[in-house]
């Protein structure tokens, strides 16, 4: 899963900053291009720098102006001999920063866009739903697409047999993708409106590519979910099995909390209200059965393949009814996305790699502030490194805010290394004391369609960002009562569908640990309220709850009855685990192979730890406490 994905972020991003790097062609936009030559510019005056001393650069200082007068004259010798000297220290720096791979110096300081609100969204939805078509018609419409690139794009589609996929083509770039006219892997593009500049995820809508969709989703704010008005793709999309439930079950869990539905192919159904209202139903209340807040869903009807009502409202002629926002009138109209600039750093790392500015990570700062010449601890590997350079949508800025997608570049010399690095770190700054590594946590959980029972011991994947690793259920001390929310004092030897407990997750010993953020909120309740999917197929379930409990110790409840369940392990067949970190969720899922060979490589970490939490000053802080201690207090209770 996470080998595809890192296959497109790569090409799109690291094309990008090596295009920057080399200062060569590329996508560029104009801001872009005028920072870069600005940035070459400045490389040439620095490398000039003594030839410039012969009078070579007296061609900015008219001559009969230095005639006029002595004083004059004085005065533009002096200016030129701090020039001279400013040359000299930035030369200096330069040699100095070119040595350590850093070119701090070269930064800019703001973004020329930086005022405008940054926003990820993912497109969501069935296959075939138009999902591309309508990425495609975005960023035709935001000018991000030129007519000339379409036609091209459509001719190419026409060539191949795949008539009406021409949208489709800027973002499924792929050979394979374009052969099958799916989706496989998710493709990042960039697009602005009024207000806000957002990073666009198109996900693949295919079944088989869910595991690439959740990869891509991971990081996303606000979702878009394509719904087919045509007769038949609404209803193939929302049976039980279809990706528009499964889609904005994952999207819930992964923490976002605002859906906009566009209900699409409205021209299928010449635009027929009754149709739009009850896709509109139907969706509304299975979303608001998941957990969404009504007044965080938008619907609007679209018909993305001919730009209707994307970027325009829609002429009276083509649908008298609708007398809302387009859609490009929604995003930039959104409430602004809650963010936490001024808490404590923290980075989710998609991918990294190795480029012209060294160790890259390509991420988003999830809180805090990032800046250049910042000394930041990448977790769970525990390695410092200094960043020297910071990159957002292929520009060189001076710090990122909390919200941004970013490359991160490492200096030289941080011990931070690429193998380390892995996907899923979070990089925060040193001696934070929200951020930690674990092997072990309780979580309250609800289990929605379980087809079964759950035991100790289940096996499955946990992910949380873009991180998978291996786990196992390893007690569950409390059942929850449903009305009164209080919890058993007798361990359950199982649960089942629709019930909620209190259980005790152990990452496997040979998988990397995981790394938490524990966001900032006003409550508990806060950071503990939250939904939980389950899917029927997959078997998922949620955690309702973190909660890293200060006695944890205490209320550790193992029994010896309940570790020898008689359950087979027929049982433990495909979970996705959904555990939530505040706007994060964890997902575990079962037997995916591929996603454990892939860790497995680099699996050689090994941290111990286990949190306890305190509340002061309505923030949550955690300290670690070593986990052969907890197990020493455990075993003493048993
Ligand atoms: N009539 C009509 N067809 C549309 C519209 N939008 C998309 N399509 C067609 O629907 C088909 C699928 O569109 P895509 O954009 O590839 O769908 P997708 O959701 O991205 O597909 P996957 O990524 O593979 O899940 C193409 O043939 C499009 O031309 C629309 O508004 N009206």
């Amino acid at each position: 899963m996470q080998k595809i994905c890192t296959q497109t972020t790569t090409t799109t991003t690291t094309k990008a900053a090596e295009a920057n790097a080399s200062s060569g062609g590329g996508n560029r936009t104009k801001e872009e291009t005028a920072s870069l030559d600005k940035k070459v510019n400045r490389d040439r005056d620095i490398e000039k720098g003594d030839k410039e001393e012969g009078g070579e650069d007296d061609s900015n200082i008219p001559k009969k102006q230095d005639d006029k007068t002595p004083k004059k004259e004085e005065k533009k010798k002096k200016e030129k001999d701090n020039e001279k000297a400013k040359n000299e220290e930035k030369k200096e720096e330069k040699k100095d920063n070119d040595k350590k791979g850093d070119t701090k110096s070269l930064q800019l300081n703001h973004l020329p866009h930086s005022n405008k609100e940054h926003v990820t969204l993912v497109l969501i939805g069935h296959v075939d739903s138009g999902k591309s078509t309508t990425a495609g018609q975005i960023l035709l419409s935001t000018g991000e697409l030129d007519q000339r690139t379409l036609e091209k794009y459509k001719k190419e589609a026409k060539e191949r047999g795949r008539d009406g996929w021409g949208f489709a083509y800027r973002t499924d770039e792929d050979e394979e993708e374009k052969a099958r006219g799916n989706t496989i892997d998710c493709a990042r593009v960039s697009f602005e409106t009024q207000n806000k500049r957002f990073t666009l995820v198109d996900a693949p809508g295919h079944n088989n590519y869910v595991p690439n969709m959740i990869s891509g989703a991971a990081l996303a704010d606000v979702a878009i979910l394509i719904v087919s008005a045509r007769s038949g793709e609404f209803e193939a999309g929302f049976k039980r099995n279809g990706q528009t439930r499964e889609h904005s079950l994952l999207v819930y869990t992964l923490g976002v909390s605002r859906v906009i539905v566009a209900v699409n192919k409205m021209d299928h159904c010449n635009w027929k209200q009754e149709r739009f209202e009850l896709i509109k139903k139907e969706i509304s209340s299975f979303l608001k059965a998941i957990g969404f807040k009504e007044q965080m869903l938008d619907f609007l009807p679209v018909a993305s393949y001919a730009g209707q009502n994307i970027k325009e409202p829609l002429a009276p002629e083509v649908c008298s009814w609708y007398k809302g926002e387009c859609l490009l009138g929604l995003l930039d109209k959104m409430d602004k996305i809650e963010r936490w600039p001024d808490k404590p750093l923290a980075i989710s790392v998609l991918q990294r790699y190795k480029g012209d500015y060294g160790l890259t990570a390509i991420a988003k700062v999830e809180s805090g502030v990032v800046s250049v010449g910042d000394t930041v601890v990448a977790l769970p590997c525990n390695q410092t490194g200094t960043i020297s350079n910071l990159f957002i949508e292929n520009a060189l800025v001076s710090h990122a805010i909390a919200g941004e997608n970013i490359l991160a570049c490492f200096h030289a010399r941080s011990k931070v290394i690429l193998e380390n690095l892995t996907d899923g770190s979070v990089i925060c700054h040193p001696r934070t004391s929200f951020v930690h590594v674990a092997r072990k946590f309780r979580a309250e959980v609800l289990l929605l369609e379980l087809p079964n029972i759950l035991t100790i011991g289940y096996s499955a994947m946990l992910h949380i960002h873009n991180l998978a690793v291996e786990c196992q259920v390893i007690a569950i001390p409390h059942k929850i009562d449903p009305k009164t929310r209080e919890k058993s004092k007798i361990p359950p030897v199982f649960l089942r569908k629709r019930e909620s407990a209190i259980i005790d997750i152990e990452i496997k010993s040979d998988s990397i640990p995981f790394t938490v953020c524990v966001y900032y909120c006003t409550s508990l309740n806060e950071i503990l309220n939250c939904c939980f999917v389950v899917n029927a197929i997959e078997l998922f379930f949620a955690f309702k709850k973190l909660s890293f409990n200060r006695h944890l110790s205490k209320n550790l409840n193992f029994s010896k009855k309940q570790g020898k369940s008689k359950l087979s392990n027929s049982y433990l067949k495909n979970i996705l685990f959904w555990l939530y970190f505040y706007s994060k969720f964890v997902i575990i899922t079962k037997n995916n192979i591929a996603i454990h060979q892939h860790f497995e490589k680099r699996l050689n970490f090994s941290f111990e730890s286990i949190f306890h939490i305190s509340k002061q000053n309505k923030c949550f802080f955690y300290k670690k406490c070593n986990f052969h201690q907890f197990s020493h207090k455990f075993s003493k209770k048993i």
